[in-house]
């Protein structure tokens, strides 16, 4: 009996096993990774794309957070070569990167290098405390509590996020802008952005790509090497500054990266990736209706 009930929990098992790594190839197809590309065609293709869709949609700019992280500084870059390209062609077209720091960040060095890489056309100096400050005292004043200081600190993270994605939205309706994200395949895959705040834009031309993959086309544009390999931080929270994005998400980018390109992985984390990638199924979907 008991070798019977051994049996079925090993089949069991092995059905589980099989299930998940259909849903890996399928996550992979659905959030349009491909698991080897060449960085520097890449970079052609992605500033193409840029340069078609600003002609397309008859808008003259393109409205971008720098953070001092390697999604922006590689996106921004990718934002400058589109403009310039279509300034080439004879198309009016602008960049505007922001600098939307909430005070004073503790890598505000590594966004000024950031900026002399990307070499932006215009750059706009936004800090945010006030706004997001302003915003969570009159929420208090108008009852709304916390059960901690951290629970507290974490929803004032995402009005941080959301108050970068109104000054961005403020600056292209100023200047017939679309405003790029930087959503790439890595944060999609977990869900880790906020909602209507870093994952709201017009545009998103790191569609697709794993964190190592957005790493090789830093490296390609020739990106400061300290940018590139630098470790990924939303920087949201004031009690916690800087923690890395594989604390919070508790797995490292390279597991994740593994997952999207199909890699074996053990099989506790590829299920607890698809369990999250179900979970922030709302993240990437239109609202709910009825
Ligand atoms: N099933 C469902 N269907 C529809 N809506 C659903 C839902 N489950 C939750 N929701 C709603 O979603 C909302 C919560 O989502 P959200 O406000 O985003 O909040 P939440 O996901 O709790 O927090 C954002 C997370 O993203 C991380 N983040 C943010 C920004 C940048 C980066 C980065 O990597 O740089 C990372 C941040 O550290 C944090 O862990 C709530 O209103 C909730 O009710
Ligand atoms: N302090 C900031 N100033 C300007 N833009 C910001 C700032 N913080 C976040 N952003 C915007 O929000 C986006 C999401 O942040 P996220 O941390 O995912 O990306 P990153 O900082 O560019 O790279 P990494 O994920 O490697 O830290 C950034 O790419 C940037 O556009
Ligand atoms: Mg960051």
């Amino acid at each position: 009996m008991r070798l019977l009930e051994h049996h079925a929990a090993v089949v069991e098992g092995q059905v589980s096993a099989i299930a998940h790594q259909a849903n890996q190839a399928h996550i992979q197809t659905a959030l349009q990774v491909s698991p080897t590309l060449d960085p520097q065609q890449e970079v052609e293709r992605r500033v193409a794309f840029l340069y078609r869709q600003l002609v397309s949609t008859g808008q003259k700019s393109l409205v971008l957070g720098i953070s001092g992280g390697v999604d922006s500084t590689v996106a921004g870059r990718l934002a400058q070569l589109a403009v310039e390209k279509a300034r080439q062609e004879g198309v009016e077209a602008h960049f505007y990167a922001m600098r939307l720091p909430y005070d004073t960040q503790q890598d505000e060095e590594d966004a000024h290098q950031a900026l002399a890489f990307i070499q932006p056309d215009n750059v706009l100096t936004v800090n945010i405390q006030a706004a997001s400050d302003a915003l969570l005292a009159s929420l208090e004043a108008g009852g709304l509590g916390f059960t901690d200081a951290h629970q507290r600190d974490f929803v004032l993270g995402n009005i941080k996020a959301r108050q970068r994605m109104v000054a961005q939205y403020a600056v292209a309706g100023a200047n017939a802008g679309l405003v790029v994200g930087t959503d790439q395949a890595a944060e999609a895959l977990m869900g880790f952005f906020t909602k209507y705040g870093d994952g709201a834009c017009d545009i998103a031309p790191l569609t697709g790509l794993t964190k190592a993959q957005v790493r090789q086309l830093g490296a390609v544009l020739g990106a400061p090497e300290a940018l590139v390999e630098k470790q990924p931080t939303a920087d949201l929270e004031t009690l916690k500054p800087q923690p890395a994005d594989e604390e919070a998400l508790g797995f490292s980018y390279a597991d994740i990266d593994a997952f999207l390109t199909g890699e074996q992985i053990s099989e506790g984390a590829r299920a607890t990736i698809i369990q999250t990638y179900q979970r922030s199924a709302h993240k990437r979907q239109l609202p709910i209706t009825p």
